[in-house]
């Protein structure tokens, strides 16, 4: 990356202080630049679900890797837990997307529970396995809550077999007009198909492991039994591991990282794959170049940017996310270590901007949050606007989660240091409620930023960006106007 004409920032900058200048392109179709990351994690996509409690569930992470990028799970989640999730990740489909299930008997109040769960808003009525009915939103609209799901249900119009051709099934849907179909294998219910689904399955590629499953990661802070606790998330099948504390280059990270690596090693030597440790977070050369000298694959990058982060704001610490990227990363690069740009993505436009920085993969939390496949519930405000809960990982609600083995004590004291907020509403976009739509709208800017660039990968959007800096006038101008002015 270069600035424009050459000019050198005399002060930190942030995503909104600067902008990309388009350079003369040889890469003519946004479909012909490939997202895949350099940061071993298995990722077609520069995204990650930051590992937040109220972001990163078994929903959230299963439709995000079917998409190509990854879920970090929180470090807060008990391990059972965890086990569960990642198992129920891996049994999920790389293609079909998992229905929502429901049995004939059950009152159409219990769907409707769930029914929100899932951006396709349908369920499949299955009975010893196999799909007997579907229900819509639509089908339950003015419907005694206690009637039955099978009074509501309507016997599917098309059911394809599992491995059929995905645009095959495409015209099948349209010419059955139909929204979606179950798909089955020996008449037993392997997952649905929907049209915006198949659409996107011929756009992304799935994030895999090495046995073609879903892939999953999962978080461990510094306290604690470090190295057992990382052990146990490999062996419940962890493909990438984040060492995740607030001030990343301390001692006890430096002395927990080794441990980590070891319980890494011993797992490769036993399944022969190698799981990516990803530590942080950090801004400055000299942390990046600690955690790298520790053993970190990737050093995961931001201190403060984060919508639901109050850092900044307690104690004056952090670095605006822009140049920490853009330093972190050319230090890393020198060092054949990677990093994630963590914190503070609000638009498309701050992806691109990350990976022009040299950002390996771009962490995405409160963002996220705001869509119906985040753990949370839906709530509404007066105006009825559909919202869902986040909250910081050091907030005092969080705190009071992670500290919940302590004494009474200790806990109170624990949430003094609270550094996040504890109920942000993040409302979800009428037009683009599920994680799909907003990956497709990151994708779709991204891609398209890279032949502004004119690159076909990464690795070369990085090297062939352009960025100039801008003040907040600069910025504003580049925002859509909704109303006249
Ligand atoms: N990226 C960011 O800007 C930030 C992210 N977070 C997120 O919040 C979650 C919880 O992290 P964390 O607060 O580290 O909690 P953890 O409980 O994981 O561990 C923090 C450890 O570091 C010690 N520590 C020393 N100095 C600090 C400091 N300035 N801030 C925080 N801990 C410090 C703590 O000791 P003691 O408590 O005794 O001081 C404790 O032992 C993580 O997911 C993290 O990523 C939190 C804040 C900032
Ligand atoms: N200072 C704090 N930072 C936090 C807290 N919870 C999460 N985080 C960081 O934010 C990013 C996600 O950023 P977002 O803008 O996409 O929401 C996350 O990965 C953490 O690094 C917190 O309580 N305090
Ligand atoms: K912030």
């Amino acid at each position: 990356m270069e600035f424009l004409n050459g000019t050198q920032p005399t002060h930190d900058l942030t995503y909104a202080d600067v902008f990309m200048v388009p350079s003369r392109s040889a890469v003519v179709s946004r479909l012909d630049v490939d997202l895949g990351t350099a940061d071993g994690v298995g990722t077609t996509l520069p995204v990650v679900v930051a590992n937040m409690t109220a972001v990163a569930g078994r929903r959230m992470a299963e439709t995000v890797a079917r998409r190509g990028g990854v879920a970090v799970l929180p470090q807060d989640i008990p391990l059972p837990e965890v086990r569960r999730t990642v198992e129920r990740v891996k049994g999920s489909h790389p293609v079909y997307e998992t229905p929502i299930v429901i049995e004939r008997s059950a009152p159409v109040a219990q769907l409707l529970s769930v029914m929100h769960k899932r951006a396709h808003h349908a369920a499949v009525v299955v009975e010893a396995g196999r799909p007997i009915g579907l229900v819509t939103e639509s089908d339950t609209g003015e419907v005694d809550r206690f009637a039955s799901v099978g009074d509501v249900m309507s016997e599917p119009r098309l059911v394809l077999e599992e491995g059929v051709d995905l645009r095959a099934a495409y015209e099948q849907l349209e010419e059955n007009r139909v929204e979606l179909a179950p798909v089955v294998a020996g008449g037993l219910l392997r997952g649905i198909v929907t049209r915006t689904g198949l659409l996107r399955s011929a756009i992304y590629r799935p994030a895999l492991d090495a046995e073609g499953r879903l892939c999953i990661g999962a978080a461990v802070g510094i306290n604690g039994d470090v190295p057992g606790k990382a052990a146990e998330l490999l062996a419940a099948g962890a493909d990438v591991l984040v060492v995740d504390t607030a001030h990343g280059h301390q001692e006890k990270m430096l002395e927990a990282l080794p441990h980590v690596l070891a319980a890494r090693d011993a797992h490769e030597a036993a399944t022969g794959h190698r799981v990516p440790v990803v530590a942080g977070n950090v801004v400055s050369r000299g942390g990046v170049e600690d955690l790298v000298a520790a053993g970190a694959d990737v050093v995961k990058v931001g201190v403060g940017p984060g919508a639901m982060c109050t850092t900044r704001m307690m104690t004056g610490v952090g670095r605006p996310q822009f140049s920490a990227v853009l330093e972190c990363a050319e230090t890393a690069r020198g060092l054949g270590a990677q990093v994630w740009a963590d914190g503070g993505v609000k638009y498309p436009r701050d992806v691109a901007l990350a990976l022009a920085a040299g950002a390996a993969s771009v962490m995405i939390g409160s963002w996220f949050a705001g869509t119906l496949e985040s753990p949370g519930d839906l709530m509404r405000d007066a105006d009825g606007r559909a919202y869902k809960e986040s909250f910081g990982m050091a907030s005092a609600r969080a705190v009071r989660n992670r500290t919940r083995d302590l004494s009474a004590f200790d806990r109170a004291r624990s949430e003094l240091f609270e550094e996040g907020i504890s109920s942000g509403r993040m409302f979800l976009d009428p037009l683009r409620p599920g994680v799909e739509d907003v990956l497709d709208q990151i994708v779709s800017g991204v891609r398209s930023a890279f032949t502004y660039a004119g690159a076909r990968t990464i690795g070369e959007f990085h090297t062939r960006a352009v960025v100039g800096v801008q003040g907040a006038a600069g910025y504003e101008e580049g925002r859509p106007r909704h109303t006249s002015w």
